[in-house]
């Protein structure tokens, strides 16, 4: 992998069911080796476009690769190199989790059985026990275990956490950022969760709509956003390209900006913003302001 390489890119990306667009003008181009989350309330998008991205449903219009393959082209070539989780980590439920573990190793010539075993002992998961007699978080656990023994290049999960409960949600990313450590998998998850995304992302999309609110280095959206704090002011987002969200109190204006440095005028204040206000305040704009920054 070099250094700049692309694990996903996608050029005016569009999908359409019936009369309605699910994703549309989606151009993205997301960096290998990093933990990208995709962010976006229900009917966002998410799923439509994780989806596109492991082939499993083809574009309406534009082009996805996988790291410079189209998975519906060149699937073989493009999809060895990529695990899927999806939503609610479907297993076979009858199946045992060693029967689990025979599946997958006769499904994927790079299966890591070893790999696998010593994650499942680890979290002492039975492998004698069927899969749905084990509970949700050990279900989780086990669906990211044999994505993970596909030793992906690129792994993809669908709101892996959805589910599970505090303690079952840390031990999940606890076993994905080992992964992600160890391997240099990259990790593009979708997630209705905003406040723990700084610990494990480096790199964030948010949808809404159907379309791109926001995308990039999450370090680098925190420095191009500052909230600036001053006399009430009648500006809004629509007057300026480069203001995000106002909100006007009596005496008070607070608007998120994202620009260069300018000088602050007399009476206003700045302060960095969370990653959380920063995603909510996209995900407050309509899609006409989209267009806008
Ligand atoms: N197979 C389908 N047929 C028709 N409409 C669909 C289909 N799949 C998705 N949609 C519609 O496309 C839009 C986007 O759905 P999608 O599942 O991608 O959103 P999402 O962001 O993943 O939502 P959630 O967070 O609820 O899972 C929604 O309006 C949905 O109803």
């Amino acid at each position: 992998m070099t250094g700049n390489e692309q694990a996903l890119a996608t050029e005016g990306l569009g999908k359409r069911y019936g009369k309605k667009w699910a994703l549309r003008g989606c151009t993205l181009a997301l960096p290998a080796g990093k933990v990208i989350a995709l962010v976006g309330p229900n009917g966002a998008g998410k799923t439509t476009l994780l989806r596109m991205a492991v082939g499993l449903v083809a574009p309406t219009v534009g082009t996805v690769e996988v790291f410079g393959q189209s998975p519906t082209e060149n699937s073989p070539q493009a999809l060895s190199r990529v695990g899927f989780l999806a939503q609610d980590h479907p297993l076979y439920r009858h199946f045992t989790v060693a029967d689990l573990l025979r599946f997958g190793r006769s499904c994927n010539v790079r299966f890591d059985e070893g790999l696998a075993l010593k994650r499942l002992s680890q979290l002492d998961i039975p492998l004698n026990r069927r899969a749905g007699a084990l509970s949700g978080g050990q279900q989780a656990q086990v669906a990211l275990a044999l994505a993970l023994a596909k030793r992906p290049d690129l792994l993809v999960l669908d709101e892996p956490l959805a589910s599970l409960d505090p303690l079952a949600r840390l031990e999940f990313q606890q076993t994905l950022m080992g992964a992600v450590a160890a391997d240099g998998v990259t990790v593009l998850f979708s997630s209705h969760v905003v406040h723990e995304l700084k610990q494990v992302c480096d790199h964030l999309v948010v949808l809404n709509h159907g379309h791109v609110a926001v995308q990039g280095d999450i370090d680098d959206l925190l420095g191009q956003h500052r909230l600036l704090t001053g006399p009430r002011v009648e500006t809004g987002p629509r007057k300026s390209g480069s203001v995000i969200e106002a909100n006007h109190a009596d005496r008070h204006s607070t608007l998120l900006v994202r620009d260069g440095r300018t000088a602050l005028l007399p009476g206003w204040q700045e302060q960095p913003v969370a990653l959380e206000e920063l995603v909510l305040a996209y995900l407050r704009r309509g899609i006409d302001q989209e267009a806008t920054v």
